[in-house]
């Protein structure tokens, strides 16, 4: 059950990014609501990924503020990154779910239940006392969201979470993330793959250089995009910087 104290909507405003003279991210404006996933698509170097860390505040802006219900400050309890390569303990998969379970000082029947449960939600029960480094990319995969899962966060940041996996492990990643988000957790997701995006998107959010140039409900967006920049995206063609 979500607890009322929610630190969503999740509210970007007027954020940038710059790196020396470099400008990466510009006078973004961005309301992340509770929901289906908001899925965050662009083309490379568009700024998807630091707009993402800058959300999760593993990067701080250099113009404009984010705010977590209305409030500054550090809502890091309450939300977790999932990274495109996932970065394992070298212990079995069991253990990697269970130590940030121990980190935040749950008592140790809560953290076996937790990690238990969240081993099953992702398939790999079978597969707990097996070294994490041992795994596929795909179950490798499938642990990072079980350990960030077993957090129980409201929010999940996914960085191109299916970047490297084939089809079948790409499908496997999708279903875990349609059954937390139905389970409540808000998923904000960056990805390169159209259909994927299509599939869970409740909103889309459109960067192009450095740009949010549309941020919709999922169907208006594939129905008939706002800017000719997105509609090109989604015909495939290549855009210009
Ligand atoms: N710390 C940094 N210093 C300098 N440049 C950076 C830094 N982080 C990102 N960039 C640059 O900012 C731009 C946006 O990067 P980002 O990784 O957010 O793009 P992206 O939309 O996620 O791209 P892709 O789809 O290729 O993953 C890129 O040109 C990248 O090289």
């Amino acid at each position: 059950m979500r607890a009322p104290d929610t630190v969503l909507p999740l509210e970007a405003s007027g954020i940038g990014f710059a790196v020396g003279a470099l400008r990466i991210l510009s006078d973004v404006a961005l309301t992340i609501a509770p929901g289906a996933p908001t899925i965050i698509i662009g083309p490379n170097g568009a700024g998807k990924s630091v707009l993402l860390r800058l959300l999760h505040g593993l990067l701080a802006p250099t113009e404009g503020e984010i705010t977590w219900a209305g409030r500054n400050g550090d809502a890091a309890r309450r939300q977790a990154m999932v990274f495109q390569r996932p970065v394992l303990l070298r212990r079995s998969a069991l253990a990697n779910v269970l130590y940030p379970l121990r980190l935040a000082g749950l008592p140790a029947k809560e953290r076996e239940a937790r990690a238990s449960h969240a081993l099953d939600l992702v398939g790999l029960s079978v597969l707990a006392d097996r070294p994490a480094r041992r795994l596929s990319g795909g179950e490798q995969q499938r642990l990072a969201l079980a350990r960030a899962a077993a957090m129980r966060p409201e929010v999940l940041f996914l960085d191109e979470p299916c970047a490297s996996l084939d089809p079948g492990a790409t499908r496997a990643v999708e279903e875990i993330v349609a059954a937390l988000a139905a389970g409540g957790t808000k998923i904000v997701m960056t990805t390169h793959d159209l259909g994927q995006a299509r599939r869970l998107a409740g909103d889309v959010a459109f960067l192009h250089a450095g740009r949010l140039r549309e941020h919709t409900p999922a169907a208006a967006f594939f129905a008939g995009p706002a800017t000719a920049e997105a509609a090109a995206f989604l015909r495939g063609e290549l855009l210009p910087h």
